[in-house]
């Protein structure tokens, strides 16, 4: 496919009016089609749109494609969780595109008798085209950087040529941003919530990639440019080598506890489907993602103050959780008391980590098993995500997940309350032990020292508190999987 010309002046695109961005009705429109997708962490809470402005327009007109940032400021909530900023890319139309009919999110100008149709962009294979070929340009252009006239910079690691040829398909799953797979060659992740700064997601995989790390999808390149009014960089996407043996962490823990309810009364390990070594396994890949971390980012000793805080930040975290989820007050002292024994610990090396852990941030390979998804938790200011951290933090995260699994298997079964319940709880139980046992003895390879243990104890009760208000905001009915797993902390 020829290049576009980065410099040529923008009358290559269509002749379609542009959006007016303060307008009303356009706003309205895309608050509508914000509650409507996955990536959007403001449902359930009020909001408004305060400003939309336009970043920039990927290179070529077929489509014309418009990346927008829309602020959002919610009725209520801290300083830190009040306003986020989403990346809608728009592809715009003269005509309607029947296709595309579920994924529009605004017409204008109003009242006009042949308005511009836009799309979400992620949806439009058109307009994916795009966004390959300019990261195919990147590769040619000079130190492997496309710029085009609208400030955008398309960056490229000197290797790997792209399929440009390949289609685009939209992933469907539970996702914080939206991933497109080009064929079997490359995977591009749209940052959807995002905030001035280098996005840690980018970072890692770029330091993982050149230290030849077995764990990660190499990073290929990345789309930046500068926030309008700051000038400060923003990130936007990025775009890497795509898994083609990939299973889910998540799903197979899933098949696996299936295969442990399809046996009337086998324990786990009598099971075909035992997942153990699995978890084994991946407790030494991340062992030594942590290490090949702490070999190229800065680490630290925390001292007894930073210790404090760390215990002070898991005590706010639960004060601001208490009033979204009212099932946490009977279990906040017990909290409490947790969190004080990491105030008094000091010596504890920290360091880059991933920061949001679970099955679902895991792929199995024939070559082993990759971690994905660096961008640290998605409601933490990128201030506090990119800090250095405990490694124990992204156990704490996974062992909460071998947690999960069972649980969901059994909340899936009629609510599990019918015939053979007891039974399925009694070995739910077995499957989280046993696979939280063989990932934590691989992943430490010795016993943990008494303050290991506290620390790990205290992150695993924040995350579920974490867990606790995500539930409640994205999939109501499951929080009470959480909420067990504290009762059973606090009855401790
Ligand atoms: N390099 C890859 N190749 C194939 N599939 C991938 C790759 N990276 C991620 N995935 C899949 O895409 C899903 C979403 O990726 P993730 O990085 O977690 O996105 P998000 O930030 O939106 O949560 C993952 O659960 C995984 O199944
Ligand atoms: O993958 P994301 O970065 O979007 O992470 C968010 O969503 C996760 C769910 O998709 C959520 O993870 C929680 O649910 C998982 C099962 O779906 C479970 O395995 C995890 O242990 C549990 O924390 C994650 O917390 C949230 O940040």
């Amino acid at each position: 496919m020829s290049a576009p010309d980065p410099t040529a002046p923008d009358s290559t695109a269509p002749d379609l009016p542009a959006p007016d961005l303060g307008a009303g009705s356009i706003r309205a429109s895309l608050a509508d089609y914000l509650v409507r997708t996955r990536w959007f962490a403001g449902k359930g809470r009020d909001f408004a749109i305060t400003d939309v402005r336009e970043l920039g327009r990927l290179p070529g007109d077929a489509p014309q494609v418009r990346l927008l940032l829309v602020d959002v400021e919610y009725a209520e909530g801290t300083d830190a969780d009040r306003r986020e900023t989403y990346q809608v890319p728009l592809s715009c139309y003269a005509e309607p595109q029947e296709a595309l009919e579920y994924a529009l999110v605004a017409t204008w100008p109003a009242g006009a008798d042949a308005p511009v149709q836009a799309y979400d962009a992620l949806h439009d294979r058109a307009a994916m085209a795009a966004w390959l070929t300019a990261f195919s340009d990147a590769f040619e252009a000079p130190d492997k950087v496309l710029r085009t006239d609208t400030g955008l910079a398309f960056h490229r690691l000197p290797f790997y040529t792209l399929d440009e040829t390949a289609t685009s398909l939209l992933f469907t799953g539970e996702q914080s941003n939206s991933s497109v797979a080009f064929g079997e060659d490359s995977l591009m992740k749209v940052f959807r919530k995002v905030t001035t700064g280098i996005n840690p997601d980018i970072a890692i995989h770029e330091v993982l990639t050149r230290a030849s790390s077995e764990h990660v999808a190499a990073l290929y390149g990345w789309l930046e440019t500068a926030e309008p009014t700051s000038g400060e960089p923003l990130q936007l996407a990025m775009i890497q080598q795509f898994l083609r043996t990939a299973s889910d962490g998540w799903e197979l823990g899933l098949a696996s506890v299936r295969n442990l309810f399809a046996e009337a009364d086998l324990h786990a390990d009598e099971v075909g489907g035992d997942f153990a070594a699995e978890s084994a396994r991946l407790g030494v890949a991340l062992a030594e993602v942590h290490e090949t971390l702490a070999e190229h980012f800065p680490t630290a000793t925390a001292d007894r103050a930073a210790m404090g805080g760390l215990a002070a930040a898991m005590a706010r975290r639960l004060d601001e959780a208490l009033p979204v989820v009212p099932g946490l007050a009977d279990h906040a002292d017990a909290l409490r008391s947790l969190y004080e024994d990491v105030a008094s610990l000091e010596g504890v090396r920290v360091q880059r980590v991933h920061g949001d852990l679970h099955l679902g941030q895991t792929l199995r390979t024939v070559r082993g098993w990759k971690i994905v998804d660096f961008e640290g938790e998605p409601a933490k200011p990128l201030g506090e995500r990119v800090l250095p951290d405990s490694p124990w933090r992204d156990v704490a995260g996974m062992l909460r997940s071998f947690d999960y699994v069972p649980r969901v298997v059994q909340h899936t079964i009629d609510d599990d309350e019918g015939e053979g319940a007891h039974q399925r709880a009694y070995r739910a139980a077995e499957w989280a032990d046993r696979n939280r046992a063989a990932f934590l003895s691989s992943y430490a390879g010795r016993d943990l020292t008494d303050a290991e243990q506290a620390l790990l104890s205290a992150y695993v009760a924040d995350k579920a508190v974490y867990e606790t208000v995500y539930e409640t905001r994205n999939r109501p009915t499951w929080v009470s999987i959480p909420l067990a797993a504290i009762a059973r902390i606090g009855a401790r």
